[in-house]
Protein backbone atom coordinates (compact mmCIF):
# COMPACT_ATOMS: atom_id res chain seq x y z
CA UNK A 1 0.00 0.00 0.00
CA UNK A 2 1.37 3.30 -0.99
CA UNK A 3 -0.33 6.40 -1.12
CA UNK A 4 1.84 9.53 -0.29
CA UNK A 5 3.86 9.60 -2.97
CA UNK A 6 0.82 9.05 -5.88
CA UNK A 7 -1.02 11.95 -3.53
CA UNK A 8 1.63 14.36 -3.40
CA UNK A 9 4.09 13.30 -5.42
CA UNK A 10 6.65 15.32 -3.59
CA UNK A 11 8.61 15.02 -0.57
CA UNK A 12 7.20 15.41 2.57
CA UNK A 13 10.58 16.13 4.37
CA UNK A 14 9.26 19.48 5.68
CA UNK A 15 5.83 18.32 6.84
CA UNK A 16 7.15 18.97 10.07
CA UNK A 17 6.78 22.10 12.78
CA UNK A 18 9.77 24.05 12.52
CA UNK A 19 10.84 23.54 15.83
CA UNK A 20 11.68 20.24 14.88
CA UNK A 21 14.49 21.68 12.74
CA UNK A 22 15.50 24.86 14.81
CA UNK A 23 16.47 21.82 17.04
CA UNK A 24 18.13 19.63 14.43
CA UNK A 25 20.56 22.61 13.59
CA UNK A 26 21.20 22.81 17.36
CA UNK A 27 22.00 19.36 17.70
CA UNK A 28 24.08 19.44 14.23
CA UNK A 29 26.00 22.42 15.28
CA UNK A 30 26.57 21.76 18.66
CA UNK A 31 28.17 18.05 17.74
CA UNK A 32 25.56 15.47 18.87
CA UNK A 33 23.41 14.76 15.99
CA UNK A 34 24.97 11.30 15.49
CA UNK A 35 24.00 10.48 19.76
CA UNK A 36 21.60 7.29 19.93
CA UNK A 37 18.21 7.65 21.61
CA UNK A 38 14.92 6.18 21.79
CA UNK A 39 11.44 8.06 21.69
CA UNK A 40 8.25 6.27 22.23
CA UNK A 41 5.01 7.09 20.69
CA UNK A 42 2.31 6.88 22.93
CA UNK A 43 -1.26 8.58 24.39
CA UNK A 44 -2.83 9.25 27.55
CA UNK A 45 -6.42 8.99 27.55
CA UNK A 46 -8.39 6.74 25.58
CA UNK A 47 -10.95 9.09 22.95
CA UNK A 48 -14.74 8.42 23.99
CA UNK A 49 -13.81 7.82 27.37
CA UNK A 50 -14.17 4.08 25.94
CA UNK A 51 -12.61 0.87 27.03
CA UNK A 52 -10.54 0.33 23.93
CA UNK A 53 -8.30 2.71 21.36
CA UNK A 54 -7.57 0.45 17.83
CA UNK A 55 -4.33 1.43 16.50
CA UNK A 56 -4.12 2.86 12.46
CA UNK A 57 -1.50 4.73 10.55
CA UNK A 58 1.63 2.70 10.49
CA UNK A 59 1.70 2.02 7.00
CA UNK A 60 1.40 5.46 6.28
CA UNK A 61 3.84 6.30 8.82
CA UNK A 62 6.71 3.41 7.57
CA UNK A 63 6.07 4.77 3.98
CA UNK A 64 6.81 8.31 4.97
CA UNK A 65 9.92 7.27 6.60
CA UNK A 66 11.29 5.34 4.17
CA UNK A 67 11.18 8.16 1.67
CA UNK A 68 11.99 10.97 3.57
CA UNK A 69 14.48 13.16 1.79
CA UNK A 70 15.05 16.91 1.80
CA UNK A 71 15.20 17.39 -1.95
CA UNK A 72 16.99 20.78 -3.48
CA UNK A 73 13.85 22.92 -3.27
CA UNK A 74 13.21 21.44 -0.12
CA UNK A 75 16.73 22.70 1.52
CA UNK A 76 16.38 25.90 -1.25
CA UNK A 77 12.69 26.90 0.83
CA UNK A 78 14.81 26.19 4.19
CA UNK A 79 17.40 28.83 3.20
CA UNK A 80 14.72 31.31 2.98
CA UNK A 81 13.48 31.03 6.31
CA UNK A 82 15.26 33.91 8.46
CA UNK A 83 15.02 34.95 12.18
CA UNK A 84 13.77 37.97 13.83
CA UNK A 85 16.93 39.72 13.03
CA UNK A 86 15.50 38.95 8.96
CA UNK A 87 19.39 36.69 8.87
CA UNK A 88 19.07 33.44 7.60
CA UNK A 89 17.88 30.72 10.31
CA UNK A 90 20.21 28.25 9.19
CA UNK A 91 23.71 28.24 7.46
CA UNK A 92 24.84 26.31 4.49
CA UNK A 93 26.45 23.37 6.20
CA UNK A 94 23.34 22.28 8.16
CA UNK A 95 20.62 22.78 4.77
CA UNK A 96 24.18 20.27 2.96
CA UNK A 97 23.67 17.96 5.68
CA UNK A 98 19.62 17.66 5.72
CA UNK A 99 20.49 17.46 1.52
CA UNK A 100 22.10 14.53 2.27
CA UNK A 101 20.68 13.01 4.81
CA UNK A 102 19.32 9.18 4.71
CA UNK A 103 16.77 7.82 7.46
CA UNK A 104 18.62 4.97 9.26
CA UNK A 105 16.11 4.34 12.54
CA UNK A 106 15.47 1.05 13.46
CA UNK A 107 11.39 0.98 14.43
CA UNK A 108 9.28 -1.52 16.45
CA UNK A 109 5.39 -0.86 17.02
CA UNK A 110 2.30 -2.48 17.60
CA UNK A 111 0.27 -3.98 13.86
CA UNK A 112 -2.26 -1.89 13.06
CA UNK A 113 -5.50 -2.78 14.38
CA UNK A 114 -3.91 -3.67 17.86
CA UNK A 115 -6.21 -2.94 20.90
CA UNK A 116 -3.85 -0.92 22.78
CA UNK A 117 -3.95 1.21 26.29
CA UNK A 118 -2.56 4.54 27.36
CA UNK A 119 0.90 4.92 28.34
CA UNK A 120 1.75 2.07 26.23
CA UNK A 121 4.48 2.86 23.32
CA UNK A 122 2.37 2.41 20.01
CA UNK A 123 5.76 3.01 18.02
CA UNK A 124 9.60 2.75 19.46
CA UNK A 125 11.98 4.54 17.25
CA UNK A 126 15.37 4.09 18.29
CA UNK A 127 18.45 5.83 16.14
CA UNK A 128 20.35 9.21 15.41
CA UNK A 129 19.13 11.91 17.78
CA UNK A 130 18.42 14.32 14.94
CA UNK A 131 16.88 11.99 12.75
CA UNK A 132 14.48 10.53 15.40
CA UNK A 133 13.72 14.25 16.74
CA UNK A 134 12.97 14.96 12.88
CA UNK A 135 10.16 12.39 12.70
CA UNK A 136 8.02 13.39 16.22
CA UNK A 137 5.76 15.78 13.99
CA UNK A 138 4.85 13.52 11.13
CA UNK A 139 4.64 10.42 12.66
CA UNK A 140 1.72 12.15 15.15
CA UNK A 141 0.14 13.27 12.43
CA UNK A 142 -0.30 10.19 10.80
CA UNK A 143 -1.03 8.30 13.55
CA UNK A 144 -3.24 9.99 15.84
CA UNK A 145 -5.45 10.86 13.22
CA UNK A 146 -6.29 7.29 12.34
CA UNK A 147 -5.90 5.75 14.97
CA UNK A 148 -8.96 8.08 16.43
CA UNK A 149 -11.36 7.55 13.57
CA UNK A 150 -10.12 3.49 13.22
CA UNK A 151 -11.49 3.62 17.42
CA UNK A 152 -14.65 5.34 16.15
CA UNK A 153 -15.29 2.59 13.66
CA UNK A 154 -14.99 0.12 16.26
CA UNK A 155 -17.52 1.41 18.30
CA UNK A 156 -20.12 2.31 15.80
CA UNK A 157 -19.53 -1.17 13.97
CA UNK A 158 -19.50 -2.74 17.38
CA UNK A 159 -23.28 -0.59 17.74
CA UNK A 160 -24.28 -2.22 14.80
CA UNK A 161 -23.96 -5.79 15.83
CA UNK A 162 -22.82 -6.97 12.69
CA UNK A 163 -24.81 -4.90 10.25
CA UNK A 164 -23.39 -3.29 7.19
CA UNK A 165 -21.44 0.16 8.07
CA UNK A 166 -20.52 1.88 5.20
CA UNK A 167 -18.44 5.10 5.52
CA UNK A 168 -20.05 7.98 3.81
CA UNK A 169 -17.82 10.90 5.56
CA UNK A 170 -15.62 12.31 2.50
CA UNK A 171 -17.98 15.49 2.11
CA UNK A 172 -17.69 16.73 5.81
CA UNK A 173 -14.29 15.40 6.14
CA UNK A 174 -11.26 17.75 7.38
CA UNK A 175 -9.92 18.36 4.14
CA UNK A 176 -8.57 15.68 1.27
CA UNK A 177 -6.69 13.93 3.36
CA UNK A 178 -8.77 13.96 6.44
CA UNK A 179 -11.31 12.16 4.19
CA UNK A 180 -8.78 9.68 2.78
CA UNK A 181 -6.92 8.40 5.69
CA UNK A 182 -10.43 8.54 7.31
CA UNK A 183 -12.08 5.92 4.87
CA UNK A 184 -9.01 3.78 5.33
CA UNK A 185 -8.73 3.88 9.31
CA UNK A 186 -12.90 3.08 9.48
CA UNK A 187 -12.48 0.22 7.19
CA UNK A 188 -10.03 -0.98 9.73
CA UNK A 189 -11.83 -0.49 12.55
CA UNK A 190 -14.88 -2.36 10.94
CA UNK A 191 -16.81 -0.56 8.00
CA UNK A 192 -18.04 -2.58 5.08
CA UNK A 193 -16.59 -0.03 2.77
CA UNK A 194 -16.81 3.64 1.42
CA UNK A 195 -18.22 6.07 -0.62
CA UNK A 196 -14.95 7.64 -0.99
CA UNK A 197 -13.72 6.56 -4.48
CA UNK A 198 -10.01 7.50 -4.17
CA UNK A 199 -9.76 5.71 -1.32
CA UNK A 200 -11.24 2.57 -2.76
CA UNK A 201 -8.07 2.92 -5.57
CA UNK A 202 -5.13 3.79 -3.32
CA UNK A 203 -6.02 1.70 -0.78
CA UNK A 204 -7.64 -1.16 -2.55
CA UNK A 205 -10.99 -1.17 -0.33
CA UNK A 206 -14.66 -1.91 -1.58
CA UNK A 207 -16.20 1.12 -2.95
CA UNK A 208 -19.99 1.36 -2.69
CA UNK A 209 -23.28 3.85 -2.70
CA UNK A 210 -26.85 4.69 -3.16
CA UNK A 211 -27.73 7.80 -4.98
CA UNK A 212 -28.66 11.58 -3.99
CA UNK A 213 -31.37 13.32 -3.24
CA UNK A 214 -31.06 15.25 -6.16
CA UNK A 215 -31.45 11.86 -8.51
CA UNK A 216 -35.42 12.39 -7.52
CA UNK A 217 -35.57 16.29 -7.59
CA UNK A 218 -34.28 16.14 -11.11
CA UNK A 219 -37.17 13.62 -12.50
CA UNK A 220 -41.04 15.15 -13.03
CA UNK A 221 -41.76 12.39 -10.12
CA UNK A 222 -40.03 9.84 -7.92
CA UNK A 223 -41.65 6.74 -9.61
CA UNK A 224 -39.78 7.61 -12.69
CA UNK A 225 -36.55 8.64 -11.13
CA UNK A 226 -36.37 5.14 -9.60
CA UNK A 227 -37.68 3.46 -12.74
CA UNK A 228 -34.67 5.54 -14.83
CA UNK A 229 -32.30 4.83 -12.18
CA UNK A 230 -33.35 0.99 -12.44
CA UNK A 231 -33.24 0.84 -16.17
CA UNK A 232 -29.67 2.14 -15.82
CA UNK A 233 -27.82 0.46 -13.18
CA UNK A 234 -30.26 -2.46 -12.60
CA UNK A 235 -27.83 -4.38 -10.23
CA UNK A 236 -27.23 -1.43 -8.21
CA UNK A 237 -30.70 -0.56 -7.02
CA UNK A 238 -30.78 0.95 -3.14
CA UNK A 239 -33.43 4.13 -3.84
CA UNK A 240 -33.67 6.83 -1.32
CA UNK A 241 -37.09 6.90 -0.18
CA UNK A 242 -37.49 10.24 1.79
CA UNK A 243 -37.26 13.09 -0.87
CA UNK A 244 -41.18 13.62 -0.57
CA UNK A 245 -43.01 11.19 1.40
CA UNK A 246 -41.16 8.00 2.89
CA UNK A 247 -44.04 5.50 3.03
CA UNK A 248 -45.09 6.39 -0.48
CA UNK A 249 -41.12 6.21 -1.55
CA UNK A 250 -41.06 2.92 -0.37
CA UNK A 251 -44.06 1.80 -2.17
CA UNK A 252 -42.70 3.71 -5.09
CA UNK A 253 -39.34 1.21 -4.73
CA UNK A 254 -41.31 -1.91 -4.29
CA UNK A 255 -43.06 -1.12 -7.68
CA UNK A 256 -39.76 -0.68 -9.18
CA UNK A 257 -38.16 -3.73 -7.70
CA UNK A 258 -40.87 -5.98 -8.93
CA UNK A 259 -40.19 -4.57 -12.68
CA UNK A 260 -36.50 -5.88 -12.25
CA UNK A 261 -37.66 -9.10 -10.59
CA UNK A 262 -39.59 -9.45 -14.48
CA UNK A 263 -36.26 -8.59 -16.07
CA UNK A 264 -33.51 -11.17 -13.64
CA UNK A 265 -32.70 -8.27 -11.14
CA UNK A 266 -32.88 -7.89 -7.73
CA UNK A 267 -33.66 -4.69 -6.15
CA UNK A 268 -30.60 -4.49 -3.01
CA UNK A 269 -32.95 -2.19 -0.89
CA UNK A 270 -33.89 1.26 0.30
CA UNK A 271 -32.30 4.03 2.57
CA UNK A 272 -34.41 6.01 5.09
CA UNK A 273 -32.44 9.52 5.49
CA UNK A 274 -34.75 11.64 7.76
CA UNK A 275 -37.86 11.45 10.03
CA UNK A 276 -38.03 8.92 13.25
CA UNK A 277 -35.69 6.43 12.03
CA UNK A 278 -36.66 3.49 14.22
CA UNK A 279 -40.60 3.85 13.17
CA UNK A 280 -40.00 4.41 9.16
CA UNK A 281 -37.88 1.79 9.56
CA UNK A 282 -40.09 -0.63 10.55
CA UNK A 283 -43.14 0.13 8.29
CA UNK A 284 -41.15 0.21 5.69
CA UNK A 285 -40.14 -3.21 6.37
CA UNK A 286 -43.57 -4.58 6.79
CA UNK A 287 -44.09 -2.97 3.21
CA UNK A 288 -41.02 -4.65 1.88
CA UNK A 289 -41.73 -8.01 3.53
CA UNK A 290 -45.67 -8.10 2.87
CA UNK A 291 -43.97 -7.46 -1.06
CA UNK A 292 -41.84 -10.35 -1.19
CA UNK A 293 -38.63 -8.13 -0.54
CA UNK A 294 -37.88 -10.01 2.87
CA UNK A 295 -34.21 -9.99 1.83
CA UNK A 296 -34.23 -5.98 0.94
CA UNK A 297 -32.23 -3.77 3.02
CA UNK A 298 -32.91 -0.80 5.24
CA UNK A 299 -29.95 1.72 5.23
CA UNK A 300 -30.03 4.00 7.34
CA UNK A 301 -28.59 7.71 7.53
CA UNK A 302 -28.55 11.11 8.97
CA UNK A 303 -26.17 12.20 10.87
CA UNK A 304 -25.63 8.57 12.52
CA UNK A 305 -23.13 7.74 15.54
CA UNK A 306 -22.77 4.50 17.81
CA UNK A 307 -24.96 6.25 20.17
CA UNK A 308 -27.82 6.94 17.84
CA UNK A 309 -27.74 3.14 16.43
CA UNK A 310 -27.27 1.68 19.47
CA UNK A 311 -30.45 3.75 20.41
CA UNK A 312 -32.09 2.91 17.48
CA UNK A 313 -31.35 -0.77 18.08
CA UNK A 314 -33.04 -0.58 21.36
CA UNK A 315 -36.36 0.59 20.16
CA UNK A 316 -36.55 -2.14 17.67
CA UNK A 317 -35.44 -0.14 14.42
CA UNK A 318 -35.77 -2.62 11.25
CA UNK A 319 -32.35 -1.01 10.01
CA UNK A 320 -29.80 -3.18 9.01
CA UNK A 321 -27.40 -1.09 6.68
CA UNK A 322 -25.73 1.99 8.29
CA UNK A 323 -24.28 5.40 6.11
CA UNK A 324 -22.03 6.88 8.76
CA UNK A 325 -20.37 10.31 7.37
CA UNK A 326 -19.71 13.54 9.74
CA UNK A 327 -19.57 11.70 13.32
CA UNK A 328 -17.12 9.02 11.90
CA UNK A 329 -14.59 11.05 9.95
CA UNK A 330 -14.77 13.96 11.83
CA UNK A 331 -14.81 12.04 15.25
CA UNK A 332 -16.96 14.83 16.09
CA UNK A 333 -17.63 14.17 20.00
CA UNK A 334 -13.96 13.94 20.73
CA UNK A 335 -12.12 15.76 17.90
CA UNK A 336 -8.31 14.70 18.64
CA UNK A 337 -6.42 11.68 19.98
CA UNK A 338 -3.78 13.44 22.31
CA UNK A 339 -0.71 11.49 21.44
CA UNK A 340 2.65 12.09 22.25
CA UNK A 341 6.33 11.30 21.67
CA UNK A 342 9.00 11.07 24.17
CA UNK A 343 12.21 10.80 24.89
CA UNK A 344 13.05 7.71 27.11
CA UNK A 345 16.43 6.83 26.95
CA UNK A 346 19.72 8.28 25.35
CA UNK A 347 22.91 6.83 25.12
CA UNK A 348 26.16 8.13 26.94
CA UNK A 349 29.75 8.89 25.65
CA UNK A 350 30.46 5.12 27.68
CA UNK A 351 28.17 3.92 25.17
CA UNK A 352 25.35 3.15 28.13
CA UNK A 353 21.77 3.98 28.11
CA UNK A 354 21.09 6.81 30.10
CA UNK A 355 17.03 6.99 30.62
CA UNK A 356 15.19 9.81 30.65
CA UNK A 357 11.53 10.96 32.15
CA UNK A 358 9.38 13.70 31.69
CA UNK A 359 8.23 15.05 35.17
CA UNK A 360 4.84 17.17 35.83
CA UNK A 361 2.83 17.74 38.33
CA UNK A 362 0.42 15.66 37.26
CA UNK A 363 1.66 12.06 37.75
CA UNK A 364 -0.69 11.27 34.46
CA UNK A 365 1.80 13.19 32.52
CA UNK A 366 4.76 12.40 33.99
CA UNK A 367 6.43 9.56 31.15
CA UNK A 368 7.96 5.75 31.80
CA UNK A 369 11.77 5.89 31.06
CA UNK A 370 13.54 2.98 29.32
CA UNK A 371 13.54 0.96 26.30
CA UNK A 372 9.72 -0.11 26.57
CA UNK A 373 7.80 -3.54 25.60
CA UNK A 374 4.21 -4.00 26.01
CA UNK A 375 3.41 -7.47 27.42
CA UNK A 376 0.04 -8.88 27.09
CA UNK A 377 -0.94 -11.52 29.20
CA UNK A 378 -3.72 -14.04 28.56
CA UNK A 379 -5.99 -16.25 30.36
CA UNK A 380 -6.81 -20.54 29.84
CA UNK A 381 -9.69 -19.20 27.43
CA UNK A 382 -7.59 -16.84 25.27
CA UNK A 383 -9.04 -13.95 26.77
CA UNK A 384 -7.15 -10.63 27.60
CA UNK A 385 -5.92 -10.70 31.61
CA UNK A 386 -3.82 -7.58 31.65
CA UNK A 387 -0.55 -5.61 29.86
CA UNK A 388 2.17 -4.53 31.38
CA UNK A 389 5.25 -2.69 30.10
CA UNK A 390 8.79 -3.88 30.62
CA UNK A 391 11.99 -2.77 29.83
CA UNK A 392 13.94 -5.07 27.54
CA UNK A 393 17.26 -4.68 28.92
CA UNK A 394 15.74 -5.79 32.14
CA UNK A 395 13.08 -8.48 31.12
CA UNK A 396 10.81 -9.88 33.75
CA UNK A 397 11.97 -13.44 35.24
CA UNK A 398 10.14 -15.60 37.55
CA UNK A 399 6.91 -14.09 39.11
CA UNK A 400 7.18 -10.63 38.02
CA UNK A 401 5.75 -7.98 40.14
CA UNK A 402 3.40 -5.53 38.25
CA UNK A 403 2.20 -1.70 39.59
CA UNK A 404 -1.22 -0.82 38.53
CA UNK A 405 -0.47 2.61 36.33
CA UNK A 406 -3.73 4.16 37.22
CA UNK A 407 -3.29 3.06 41.23
CA UNK A 408 0.44 2.37 42.47
CA UNK A 409 -0.95 0.70 45.74
CA UNK A 410 -2.53 -1.62 43.13
CA UNK A 411 0.28 -4.83 43.17
CA UNK A 412 -0.50 -7.54 40.70
CA UNK A 413 1.24 -11.22 40.59
CA UNK A 414 1.28 -12.95 37.20
CA UNK A 415 2.03 -16.57 37.41
CA UNK A 416 5.05 -17.58 35.37
CA UNK A 417 2.96 -20.24 33.07
CA UNK A 418 0.41 -17.87 31.84
CA UNK A 419 0.47 -17.12 28.01
CA UNK A 420 1.90 -13.74 27.32
CA UNK A 421 2.62 -12.20 23.85
CA UNK A 422 4.96 -8.77 23.19
CA UNK A 423 3.48 -6.75 21.31
CA UNK A 424 5.76 -4.29 19.32
CA UNK A 425 7.40 -6.07 17.06
CA UNK A 426 10.40 -4.91 14.37
CA UNK A 427 9.21 -3.12 11.79
CA UNK A 428 11.98 -1.13 10.52
CA UNK A 429 15.65 -1.38 10.31
CA UNK A 430 18.03 1.24 9.22
CA UNK A 431 15.14 3.15 7.54
CA UNK A 432 14.20 -0.15 5.52
CA UNK A 433 10.93 -1.32 6.03
CA UNK A 434 10.89 -4.87 6.84
CA UNK A 435 9.18 -7.40 5.01
CA UNK A 436 6.51 -8.68 7.48
CA UNK A 437 5.00 -5.00 6.72
CA UNK A 438 2.65 -3.51 5.37
CA UNK A 439 -0.28 -6.21 6.23
CA UNK A 440 -3.58 -5.79 3.53
CA UNK A 441 -6.06 -3.69 4.74
CA UNK A 442 -8.02 -7.46 5.03
CA UNK A 443 -5.38 -9.00 7.18
CA UNK A 444 -5.63 -6.32 9.74
CA UNK A 445 -9.24 -6.01 10.19
CA UNK A 446 -8.94 -9.66 10.54
CA UNK A 447 -6.59 -9.19 13.44
CA UNK A 448 -8.66 -6.47 15.14
CA UNK A 449 -11.73 -9.05 15.17
CA UNK A 450 -10.00 -12.07 16.54
CA UNK A 451 -8.41 -9.54 19.41
CA UNK A 452 -12.17 -8.09 20.07
CA UNK A 453 -13.32 -11.68 20.12
CA UNK A 454 -10.37 -11.91 23.22
CA UNK A 455 -11.36 -9.10 24.74
CA UNK A 456 -13.86 -9.54 27.69
CA UNK A 457 -16.71 -7.48 27.24
CA UNK A 458 -16.97 -5.15 30.58
CA UNK A 459 -14.24 -3.75 29.16
CA UNK A 460 -15.93 -2.85 26.06
CA UNK A 461 -18.89 -1.24 26.76
CA UNK A 462 -19.69 1.61 24.92
CA UNK A 463 -20.37 4.11 28.29
CA UNK A 464 -18.77 3.34 31.45
CA UNK A 465 -16.30 0.32 30.84
CA UNK A 466 -14.18 -1.08 33.23
CA UNK A 467 -10.94 0.30 33.01
CA UNK A 468 -8.69 -2.69 31.68
CA UNK A 469 -5.56 -2.87 34.35
CA UNK A 470 -2.29 -1.82 32.78
CA UNK A 471 0.74 -1.66 35.31
CA UNK A 472 4.98 -1.09 34.96
CA UNK A 473 6.93 -4.54 35.52
CA UNK A 474 8.60 -3.57 39.02
CA UNK A 475 11.77 -2.24 37.80
CA UNK A 476 10.44 0.14 35.43
CA UNK A 477 8.53 1.12 38.42
CA UNK A 478 10.81 1.69 40.46
CA UNK A 479 13.09 3.58 37.90
CA UNK A 480 10.82 5.46 37.32
CA UNK A 481 10.29 6.76 40.87
CA UNK A 482 14.10 6.92 41.24
CA UNK A 483 14.14 9.29 38.20
CA UNK A 484 11.48 11.32 39.85
CA UNK A 485 13.12 11.50 42.80
CA UNK A 486 16.54 12.47 41.49
CA UNK A 487 14.42 15.71 39.55
CA UNK A 488 13.05 16.46 43.19
CA UNK A 489 16.50 16.79 44.52
CA UNK A 490 17.75 18.47 41.75
CA UNK A 491 15.06 20.97 42.24
CA UNK A 492 15.26 21.56 45.95
CA UNK A 493 19.30 21.94 45.19
CA UNK A 494 18.50 24.40 42.80
CA UNK A 495 15.97 26.25 44.89
CA UNK A 496 18.75 26.67 48.07
N1 LIG B 1 -35.92 6.94 16.53
C1 LIG B 1 -34.82 7.66 16.66
N2 LIG B 1 -34.08 7.56 17.77
C2 LIG B 1 -32.97 8.28 17.92
N3 LIG B 1 -32.51 9.14 17.01
C3 LIG B 1 -33.20 9.30 15.87
C4 LIG B 1 -34.37 8.57 15.65
N4 LIG B 1 -34.83 8.92 14.43
C5 LIG B 1 -33.99 9.85 13.93
N5 LIG B 1 -32.99 10.07 14.79
C6 LIG B 1 -31.89 11.03 14.67
O1 LIG B 1 -32.42 12.28 15.07
C7 LIG B 1 -31.93 13.33 14.26
C8 LIG B 1 -33.11 13.99 13.58
O2 LIG B 1 -32.65 14.95 12.72
P1 LIG B 1 -33.40 16.28 12.35
O3 LIG B 1 -34.04 16.87 13.53
O4 LIG B 1 -32.42 17.13 11.60
O5 LIG B 1 -34.56 15.80 11.45
P2 LIG B 1 -34.53 15.21 10.04
O6 LIG B 1 -35.39 14.04 10.12
O7 LIG B 1 -33.14 15.03 9.56
O8 LIG B 1 -35.25 16.30 9.20
P3 LIG B 1 -34.78 16.99 7.86
O9 LIG B 1 -33.63 16.22 7.28
O10 LIG B 1 -35.98 16.92 7.01
O11 LIG B 1 -34.41 18.37 8.27
C9 LIG B 1 -30.95 12.69 13.29
O12 LIG B 1 -29.64 12.80 13.80
C10 LIG B 1 -31.37 11.24 13.27
O13 LIG B 1 -30.29 10.35 12.99
O1 LIG C 1 -25.30 12.48 7.95
P1 LIG C 1 -23.96 11.89 7.74
O2 LIG C 1 -23.60 10.88 8.80
O3 LIG C 1 -22.89 12.94 7.54
O4 LIG C 1 -24.02 10.99 6.40
C1 LIG C 1 -23.85 11.48 5.14
C2 LIG C 1 -24.98 12.36 4.71
O5 LIG C 1 -24.59 12.94 3.48
C3 LIG C 1 -25.71 12.91 2.61
O6 LIG C 1 -26.51 14.03 2.83
P2 LIG C 1 -26.49 15.31 1.88
O7 LIG C 1 -27.57 16.17 2.36
O8 LIG C 1 -25.10 15.91 1.81
O9 LIG C 1 -26.80 14.75 0.44
P3 LIG C 1 -28.04 13.86 -0.06
O10 LIG C 1 -28.82 14.71 -0.99
O11 LIG C 1 -27.45 12.69 -0.73
O12 LIG C 1 -28.85 13.48 1.14
C4 LIG C 1 -26.44 11.65 3.04
O13 LIG C 1 -27.76 11.67 2.62
C5 LIG C 1 -26.28 11.62 4.51
O14 LIG C 1 -27.34 12.25 5.16
O1 LIG D 1 -23.94 6.67 -1.48
C1 LIG D 1 -24.57 7.30 -0.63
O2 LIG D 1 -25.72 6.99 -0.29
C2 LIG D 1 -23.93 8.48 0.03
C3 LIG D 1 -22.67 8.87 -0.26
C4 LIG D 1 -22.12 9.95 0.36
C5 LIG D 1 -22.83 10.61 1.31
N1 LIG D 1 -24.07 10.22 1.62
C6 LIG D 1 -24.62 9.17 0.98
Amino acid sequence: MKHLQPLYGHSLALLTDLYQLTMAYGYWKTGNPHQEVIFSLFFRKPPYQGGYTITAGLASALELVEQLRFTAEDVAYLATINGNDGKPLFEKGFLDYLYELRFTCDIDAMPEGTIVFPHEPLLRVQGELLQCQLLETALLTLLNYQTLVATKATRVCQAAQGDMVLEFGLRRAQGIDGGLSASRAAYIGGCTGTSNVLAGKLFDMPVKGTHAHSWVMVFPNELTAFQTYANVLPNNCIFLVDTYDTLQGVQHAIEVGQSLRQQGHEMVGIRLDSGDLCELSRQARQQLDQAGFTDALIVASNDLDEYAIQSLKQQGAAINAWGIGTKLVTSYDEPALGGVYKLTAIKNQENCWEYRIKVSEQSIKTTNPGILQVRRFYNDQGFFLGDMLYDILQPPSGNPVLVNINDTQKLLKISPEVLYEDLLIPVMRQGKTLANQPKSLLDIRQYLQQQLQRYPDNFKRLENPDIYPVSLEGSVFLHKEHLINQTKQSKTRYQM
